[in-house]
């Protein structure tokens, strides 16, 4: 019997010998649509997914958010734990140091950040070479991946590694397709669009929906740049996880001046040396803009606030939110609260339970 990854392979295969033009565009979209399915299925438990499955580690989650060390061996993973966290996973010169999923806790001004170190992954990761199929499947449980890079190695191990990511469905510092799509009982298939697409048209959507036996539907495209891959990438939604990432190259004490420049200048990248300890700290607070969360320290009248316990709500969370997150039934109650801090015009500002919170802010909640 032919497994899953060969007929990946194979359907790669025929994608690569298909030259590109208007002729063999369908033929390439189903192909795309096929591969999708077969990916998504690698990472299914269950017979013919190998013996790992589609399991990460286990290792339970803890803390306000949870980020996933992913590289290749020996760009200091563990090394940057080891100096960010009270945990010590083990460094070594050689590869495949560190074997399985390594947690340690970030305490960030009152927040706590759980880290994870993970084993080094290879090319080929996503179709199950080494622990890779483990170690992505860990990834897609966090909320931001911190791709650790070696600035002293090829340009494109980055490139390498955002595929092994994107064959299993992660999409990097992404936002999901401005596509609607509705499955229904009857009535066929419905397909708009809201202008006219410059790379998709209804054949080619019709094609890829009949393939994937969704007969009645309705679809509306928003974007008029969606491509066949965001349309896949609709469909296969529950296998699909938006995730930010920030690329972090390591050993910078080896590199010149002028391509540490270079490197620090890409988008969503920090540099650093953990041998040095050089701009480590720039990177744990990238890690907590990136997570995009709100410290908030509350405070009781005469009495200081206690800056060791912060309470964490989502950027763009207001009192309410804050109300909320201390007590279910607190806002009922509520009368007004006191802000200090970045988001006060002065200082305390009395503010409502639309008031619009910032990090660090330090809140008291008067009650009626
Ligand atoms: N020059 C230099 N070497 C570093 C730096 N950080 C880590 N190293 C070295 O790189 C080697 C690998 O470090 P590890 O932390 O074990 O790397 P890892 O990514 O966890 O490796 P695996 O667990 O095997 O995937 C060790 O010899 C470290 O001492 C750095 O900033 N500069
Ligand atoms: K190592
Ligand atoms: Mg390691």
């Amino acid at each position: 019997m032919v497994n899953i990854t060969d007929k990946i392979k194979e359907i790669e295969e025929e994608m690569r010998k298909t030259q590109k033009n208007k002729a063999t565009e369908y033929h390439l979209g189903l192909l795309k649509g096929k591969l999708a399915r077969l990916r998504a299925q690698l990472l299914e438990p269950g017979p013919g997914s190998g013996a790992s499955g589609g399991s990460g580690f286990d290792v339970s989650k803890s803390g306000d958010a949870r980020v996933a060390l992913v590289g290749f061996p020996s760009v200091g993973k563990s090394t940057f734990l080891s100096k960010i966290t009270k945990t010590r996973s083990e460094v070594a010169a050689y590869s495949f140091t560190t074997l399985t999923a390594i947690p340690g806790v970030l305490e960030y001004g009152g927040a706590e950040v759980q880290i994870l170190d993970l084993p080094g992954i290879i090319e080929g990761a996503a179709e199950g070479k080494g622990r890779g199929r483990q170690v992505i499947s860990t990834a897609k449980t966090s909320d931001l991946v911190l791709m650790v890079l070696d600035a002293t190695k090829k340009a494109e191990q980055r490139a390498l590694l955002e595929a092994e990511l994107e064959a299993v469905g992660i999409r990097l510092n992404r936002e999901p397709p401005n596509i609607y799509l509705k499955a229904k009982k009857a009535g066929g298939m419905k397909i708009t669009f809201q202008s006219p697409p410059k790379n998709l048209d209804e054949k080619m959507i019709y094609n890829i929906l009949r393939d994937y036996k969704m007969l009645n539907c309705e679809v509306l495209v928003r974007d008029d740049t969606a491509t066949v891959d965001d349309l896949i990438d609709v469909i296969m939604k529950d296998h699909r996880k938006y995730i930010r990432c920030l690329y972090v190259y390591n050993k910078i004490d080896s590199v010149s001046v002028d391509f540490l420049d270079q490197l620090a200048r890409e988008p969503h990248t920090a540099v650093m040396s953990c041998e040095l300890d050089l701009g480590v700290q720039d990177v744990v607070d990238r890690i907590w803009k990136e997570l995009r969360l709100i410290r908030v320290y509350t405070k009781r009248k005469g009495i200081d606030p206690d800056f060791s316990e912060a309470l964490i709500v989502r950027s763009n969370s207001t009192i309410e939110d804050v109300c909320d997150s201390i007590h279910r039934t607190l806002k009922d109650t509520f009368k007004y609260a006191l802000v200090w801090g970045a988001s006060a015009r002065h200082i305390p500002q009395r503010v409502g339970l639309g008031h619009p919170v910032a990090d660090e802010d330090v809140v008291s909640i008067v009650a009626k």
